[in-house]
């Protein structure tokens, strides 16, 4: 991608990932929620996601976008992911496609899919369990949020049906720098590096695809996502697994 890649919610947990791992790799321009505090080392417009003439504005000559930016609140209300989760997503995704936008990499989450876990947890945390989903199951939202993340997976799909922007969805898992989460099956069954954030990232805006629905965890033998598709279609690499860490978070001798 030789073009500018426009990263929204570049300021969050996911965008400082992004950035750091991949600062120099693209030409980058971030878009902010509120003014950072920090000099970023790209170009950056401040704003909100829903602000048409602003996300136009972001948009003009960017081959890509990343978009993160969104209330990523579990418990979030309603009526904040229905503005910034859903109607913000369709706003950028407008603005994308009038300014001939190529590829779209959208932030859904875990969440999208929670309710698979309902009758099967704890068991399908533990590495003895051979539950998987890969991606083609019709989402089950475990709570409003998760329907706001499904909702984008599904105006991606209308909007590469419509007008033919590549469209690769990441159901992220639990984004956690330097150690697994600690003392938490869940969020060590679906733990994500920072470097193998920005890893996948990174092939999501390498790889060619037409639409995808992939799992953004790392490597971990607690898994109950498969990374077969990622791995196949992007050429995911992942380098982390939650195994080579005690449950406490501490790294196991040879990890
Ligand atoms: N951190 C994680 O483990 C996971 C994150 N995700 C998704 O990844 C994305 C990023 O998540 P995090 O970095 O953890 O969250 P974060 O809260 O750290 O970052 C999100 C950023 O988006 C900005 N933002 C929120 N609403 C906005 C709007 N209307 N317009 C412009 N900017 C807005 C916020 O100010 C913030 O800087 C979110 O969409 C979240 O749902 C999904 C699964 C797991
Ligand atoms: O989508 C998200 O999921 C992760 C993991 O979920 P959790 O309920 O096990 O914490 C969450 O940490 C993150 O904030 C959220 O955006």
């Amino acid at each position: 991608m030789d073009e500018t890649v426009l990263l929204t919610g570049a300021k969050g947990s996911v965008g400082t990932a992004i950035r750091e791992g991949l600062a120099d790799e693209y030409d980058w321009r971030y878009l902010f929620h509120n003014p950072p505090p920090f000099d970023p080392d790209h170009p950056y417009l401040v704003g909100d996601v829903s602000d048409e003439e602003l996300v136009a504005e972001a948009c003009e000559d960017v081959g890509a976008v990343v978009h993160l930016a969104g209330d990523p609140r579990r418990d979030a209300p309603w009526d904040s992911v229905l503005e910034n989760n859903i109607h913000g997503t369709k706003v950028l995704y407008d603005a994308a496609i009038e300014a001939g936008v190529e590829k779209f990499v959208f932030a859904s989450s875990n969440h999208a899919v929670g309710h698979f876990e309902t009758d099967r947890k704890p068991e399908l945390y533990r590495t003895d369990d051979d539950f998987r989903l890969d991606g083609t199951e019709f989402p089950r939202p475990g709570n409003h949020y998760g329907i706001s993340k499904a909702t984008g997976e599904v105006i991606g799909r209308y909007y590469h049906d419509e007008y033919g922007i590549d469209v690769c969805n990441i159901r992220i898992g639990n984004l956690t720098k330097g150690h697994p989460p600690k003392e938490y099956e869940r969020g060590q069954a679906m733990w994500l590096s920072y470097r193998d954030c920005a890893h996948l990232h990174d092939r999501a805006l390498q790889a060619d695809y037409d639409f995808e629905i992939v799992y953004g965890i790392s490597d971990n033998d607690r898994k109950y996502y498969s990374l077969e598709r990622a791995k196949d279609v992007l050429g995911y690499e992942p380098k982390d697994n939650s195994a080579d860490y005690h449950f406490d978070g501490t790294p196991k001798d040879d990890a």
